[in-house]
């Protein structure tokens, strides 16, 4: 119900709030972080901790970390990441801001030439961030070198007012009432403002007293650090926020009662529906799925990490295109899945109070930002097409693209499929999920060599990325998991999110012919009666999420069930029901209800 003046005080309240506390109780930084995710308000703060911190540790010198991370940590400065460009995002390599080096003065020049080269969207530039590690075109010598960080102070430290030559601002609402409006994500335009040469990054470049340009030994690629970084963290942040929409909606399908009254009994509760579990239960599956994936992903880069401190690069475009791939599958499957979550809750999941909008609404740009979800899959075309030419070269690919060694056998496999129950052999579904992936990347890969284009590859990439899911759901069930019975419940949603791809997608594995039409069948089969094995427990594997009725912040999906009189309650809460009549009664509406009146009676 807040304006978005007041949403963005509240947060700027709730951001001052939560440092004084991690200050006072000496929070490490993963407990800050955690406090940061309850509060649960996209702020500035985000942008400072998640990339303006990130973008300095990899991308900066020892030096020019000690100098700024010292600051950023105690928050003497608050930082953003500005990228992204009014006429230009998903390719970097296009941004228009320049930065000049002039030896004269030993100074960067920072400048937008042009209109479309103004920084859009920036979190935290519009009002709040005092420095930005803003991306641009390095020219020096009189020659362009592409895009390097630079880092620079954007308002004053003692007034907050911006600095001589930056024009910045606020983009103006966005999609909701709530979600991201509580962000000021911001414009900003750079008029020859001089920053000193040491607040390039240098870690990866540099550019000598005298203006010469030196490459470091690492990978240009490490430009792009931050963003594979925050890519895996969102892959969480998706399963955390599927989980959200799950649990309202399985708690309240388990209260709410439609038609089957027998002999004037109580009605049906609509989780029995067949129906309602089919488009549910595969959520609630994919929750747990991108769960563990994500803890996966989250191993993967501490992995590369370690690798790059000791200067092995190798693993690093896998780490691109796992991060990329799964941050694409799994939040385009969250946006749509917290969509269906508002339909399977009828009418009242429409409503505010059931807490769906919201969260639909702070949850749908994480398909655009860090990256377009297609865009992002187009890079996992790229490294399988790569990958595939390295295969038919001799070369033995590893990690998550391993399976592509085994080529002759999954090439031509049949699926030893014959009963229903063969469905609940994940041996089996692996191998047909593997079967379809390379199948898939190989016909791309032909089609490329007839057709070259930028744009094949998408739906082999999405082939490969759920793969990779099912994968590492299979996996985490070969771990010793602790609770009685819970192991067995894992194994149902684990087999409910593999055949609800092979349901979904059944046109790929016919085509590629990894599997038949009757396989097909006897796989939907098997998905019956999982829908009806998981159903007796499904409140318990919400429950399972252990997430407050106030963190859930729904109606609908309170724990105790009392959703009628929540309702009922919420509603009370409007403005609109402040008066009995309301305002615009006298002007509007009575004058019209008496000429009414005064007509009929003509
Ligand atoms: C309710 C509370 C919620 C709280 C939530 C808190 C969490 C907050 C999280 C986020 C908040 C939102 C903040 C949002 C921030 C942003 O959006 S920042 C801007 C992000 N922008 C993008 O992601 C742009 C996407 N574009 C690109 O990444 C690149 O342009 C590209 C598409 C990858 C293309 O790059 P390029 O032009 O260089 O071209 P290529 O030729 O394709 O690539 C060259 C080679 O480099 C390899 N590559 C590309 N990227 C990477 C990488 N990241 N790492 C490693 N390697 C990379 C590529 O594969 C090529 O390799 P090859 O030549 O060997 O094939
Ligand atoms: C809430 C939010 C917060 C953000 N925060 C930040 C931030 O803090 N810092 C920052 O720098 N940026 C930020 N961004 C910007 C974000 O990173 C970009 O919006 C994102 O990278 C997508 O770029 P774009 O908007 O230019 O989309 P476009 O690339 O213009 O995409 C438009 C359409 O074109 C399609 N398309 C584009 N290229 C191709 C292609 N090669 N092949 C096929 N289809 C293609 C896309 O799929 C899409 O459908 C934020 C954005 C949002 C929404």
């Amino acid at each position: 119900m807040l304006s978005r003046k007041e949403l963005f005080k509240d947060t700027l309240k709730k951001a001052a709030h939560a440092w004084k506390r991690t200050v006072e109780l000496h929070l490490t930084e993963e407990e800050a972080n955690l406090l940061r995710l309850y509060i649960d308000q996209p702020g500035y703060v985000d942008l400072h901790w998640v990339m303006f911190v990130p973008a300095i540790k990899g991308q900066g010198t020892e030096e020019q970390q000690k100098k700024w991370l010292t600051m950023a940590y105690k928050f003497q400065i608050i930082g953003t990441y500005a990228q992204t460009e009014l006429g230009h995002g998903s390719n970097v390599q296009g941004l228009e801001t320049t930065a000049t080096f002039d030896p004269s003065t030993d100074e960067f020049i920072m400048h937008s030439p042009t209109l479309t080269s103004s920084k859009w969207w920036p979190g935290g530039l519009g009002k709040t961030s005092t420095h930005a590690v803003v991306y641009a075109r390095l020219i020096t010598e009189g020659k362009d070198y592409g895009i390097h960080g630079f880092i620079m102070q954007l308002r004053s430290l003692d007034d907050h007012s911006p600095l001589p030559g930056i024009t910045i601002g606020d983009i103006g609402g966005k999609f909701g009432s709530g979600a991201y409006n509580s962000m000021d994500n911001g414009v900003m335009r750079l008029d020859h403002v001089r920053i000193p040469r040491d607040q390039m990054l240098m870690r990866l470049a540099q550019v000598t007293r005298e203006g010469k340009y030196v490459h470091s030994d690492v990978p240009k690629q490490l430009l792009y650090g931050t963003m594979v970084y925050v890519r895996q963290t969102i892959v969480a942040d998706a399963s955390r926020a599927l989980s959200r929409a799950v649990c309202i909606a399985v708690r309240y399908g388990a209260i709410r009662k439609q038609f089957g009254s027998k002999a004037g009994g109580p009605e049906t509760q609509v989780l029995n529906y067949k129906t309602q579990q089919s488009r549910l239960f595969p959520f609630l599956a994919s929750a747990y799925a991108f769960r563990f994936v994500g803890q996966w992903l989250k191993w993967l880069y501490t992995d590369v990490t370690q690798k790059l401190e000791s200067k092995d690069f190798s693993t690093l475009p896998e780490a691109h295109a796992c991060t990329a791939g799964l941050k694409s599958v799994t939040t385009s499957a969250t946006a749509d899945a917290i969509e269906e979550c508002q339909k399977l809750c009828g009418g009242h999941g429409y409503l505010n109070s059931s807490g769906l909008p919201e969260l639909f609404a702070v949850n749908l740009p994480a398909c655009t930002y860090e990256g377009d979800n297609v865009v992002l899959l187009l890079q996992v075309a790229r490294f399988l097409m790569k990958t595939v030419s390295q295969v038919a070269s001799g070369k033995q690919p590893v990690g998550t693209t391993a399976y592509m060694g085994n080529i002759q056998h999954l090439m031509q496999c049949k699926s030893v499929v014959n009963t229903v129950e063969d469905w609940l052999n994940p041996a089996a579904i692996k191998e047909v999920f593997e079967a379809r992936a390379l199948r898939m990347a190989v016909n791309c890969a032909q089609n490329i060599s007839k057709a070259p284009s930028q744009e094949e590859g998408f739906e082999a990439a999405v082939a490969h990325v759920q793969l990779i899911i099912v994968t590492k759901f299979i996996e985490k069930l070969q771990e010793d998991i602790l609770g009685h019975g819970v192991k067995e419940q894992l194994q149902k949603l684990c087999g409910i999110y593999a055949l609800h791809l092979i349901h979904k997608h059944l046109g790929d594995f016919l085509s590629t012919g990894c599997v038949t039409a009757r396989q097909g069948s006897l796989a939907n089969e098997r998905l019956g009666k999982l829908y009806a094995q998981v159903r007796p427990n499904a409140v318990a594997l919400v429950d399972a999420f252990d997430y407050t009725d106030h963190y859930l912040g729904s109606a609908l999906g309170r724990y105790d069930g009392d959703v009628y009189s929540a309702l009922y309650k919420e509603a009370w809460k409007d403005p609109l029901n402040e008066t009995v009549v309301p305002d615009g009664y006298q002007e509007h509406l009575r004058p019209l209800l008496k000429q009414q009146l005064k007509l009929s009676r003509l």
